[in-house]
């Protein structure tokens, strides 16, 4: 079951990509084989089992469930009291559940209708704010009776804040959270915080783990409103966050919502942006219209070039597929263009989201049927001998790629494409390194210190 393919001229490519044979590769769908213990994906017999669970709700690749059915289905949905029963009786709990298993968008509403947090408010952090945001309109819609962001469920990102008396229910990013506990540092506005993405160890999200392990404490101590605390990802390390937050629980959630194909290149290349184009076209003349396709890249510049090579090479005669909408995502966009990628595309038209790792975690982009990822993302690295803070393009790391993965297969069967080889998957790292490992610290010192977390400092 091998696939080659090759598509036309290639006018305007960078790095000197003139010549077409740079556009060929092969790429052998293999199905995935993963032994499973920390929460990396599932099975093959497990993600076959779910397909057949699922297959009778998809309409033309889109579920024609109502959205109190497609809560219904998610794999969190049946284990609902266990759950609630965990986290009423641990103070400090982490949940594991597979990419799109419902941590996200359910744990908050579980916890809300089991009166846990008895009328103080319920924290969600997130590494980003697309993802703050999307998931914040999303609980809303699921509870609906017309609730609107900003009444029970609100959120609040850097410059907007879309919350009210009312909310119970605040997706936050952590560095929101971050910076109100430098006016409040024992949290007393939350009964309970979750620290979503923990796997992702930006450093606003390790800093907050101390920090909301502190005020547990003092909170404790001072016969003030106990904190529970919440730690939730699809792919972190449990034992290293259990021993941390002093031994404390975890719980697996089993299931994914349904299956992922996966795809590796054969061969090794040494042109991703190239070889994202030829998959993308690959997908785009054989799979039917309504079939979205997600592109995992690195920056804007090489987004905004690979964007428009698509929208040239599908101008095309000889280049076959439907009518063709692209977007791009990445930090540098204004607010509106970023959440314009969540608009469903006309019908018949096939929508391609060229983005950064934004769209990595937590975010559910409605119709991705195919995720391409090329493997590389750019991380910031701080150079302690020279000062000098880089953007640096680098492999991700399985983690990484197994959030990526995670995009597609969320309201229908899925597949991904990795760019790269099996081995290569094999040799990548795990684990991210900690942005607190490589990265500036001056600006959280000053935090820290602004908190009185850091006694001496001698920056
Ligand atoms: N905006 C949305 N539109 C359509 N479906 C959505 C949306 N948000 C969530 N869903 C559905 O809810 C499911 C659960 O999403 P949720 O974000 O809670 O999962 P998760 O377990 O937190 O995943 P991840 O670990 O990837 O963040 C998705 O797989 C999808 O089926």
């Amino acid at each position: 079951m091998e696939t080659k393919y090759n598509i036309g001229n290639n006018n305007g490519q960078r790095n000197g990509m003139h010549n077409k044979n740079k556009f060929q590769m092969r790429i052998k769908p293999t199905p995935i084989l993963f032994g499973h213990k920390n929460g990396l994906p599932p099975s093959p017999k497990r993600m076959k089992m779910n397909g057949k669970e699922n297959k009778g709700n998809i309409l033309n690749g889109k579920p024609k469930l109502s959205i109190q059915d497609q809560r219904k289905k998610l794999p969190i949905f049946d284990k609902r009291n266990k759950l609630v029963e965990l986290i009423q009786k641990h103070k400090t709990l982490i949940i594991l559940g597979e990419t799109g298993s419902g941590k996200t968008t359910q744990i908050p509403q579980f916890i809300y209708s089991a009166q846990i947090h008895q009328n103080g408010k319920i924290g969600i952090t997130q590494p980003r704010r697309v993802a703050a945001i999307s998931i914040a309109t999303r609980v809303a819609a699921e509870i609906g009776q017309g609730m609107q962001v900003g009444e029970l469920v609100g959120y609040s990102v850097r410059f907007h804040d879309e919350t009210s008396k009312k909310t119970k229910i605040k997706f936050l990013t952590d560095g929101m959270l971050l910076r109100e506990a430098m006016f409040d540092r024992l949290l007393m506005e939350y009964n309970v915080i979750i620290l979503d993405e923990a796997h992702e160890r930006t450093i606003h999200t390790d800093v907050l783990f101390g920090i909301v392990k502190k005020a547990q404490k003092v909170r404790e101590d001072r016969n003030l409103p106990p904190l529970k605390i919440i730690i939730m990802s699809a792919t972190m390390d449990v034992d290293h966050f259990s021993k941390y937050f002093n031994n404390c629980q975890a719980v697996y959630i089993e299931g994914r919502t349904y299956p992922v194909t996966m795809h590796y290149t054969i061969k090794p290349h040494d042109d991703y942006e190239a070889a994202c184009v030829a998959t993308f076209f690959k997908i785009h003349k054989e799979a039917p219209p309504d079939h979205d396709v997600l592109i995992f890249l690195t920056g804007q510049e090489e987004i905004e070039t690979c964007a428009n090579r698509i929208r040239t090479l599908s101008k095309q005669p000889d280049v076959m597929g439907p009518p063709l909408k692209v977007f791009t995502l990445y930090a540098a966009q204004p607010h509106s263009q970023q959440m314009s990628v969540f608009q469903p595309s006309p019908v018949n038209t096939r929508k391609v989201i060229i983005s950064t790792n934004i769209a990595e975690t937590s975010v559910t982009i409605s119709g991705i049927k195919y995720v391409i990822d090329s493997g590389m993302v750019k991380v910031r690295t701080y150079h302690p001998t020279t000062g000098l803070e880089m953007l640096k393009v680098q492999k991700i790391s399985q983690e990484q790629a197994w959030q990526r993965t995670g995009r597609a297969g969320r309201d229908s069967e899925g597949h991904c494409y990795r760019l790269y080889t099996r081995s290569q998957f094999e040799l990548m790292r795990k684990t991210t390194v900690p942005e607190i490992q490589r990265a500036n610290l001056c600006t959280v010192s000053l935090q820290l210190l602004s908190l009185g977390n850091i006694e001496r400092c001698n920056i």
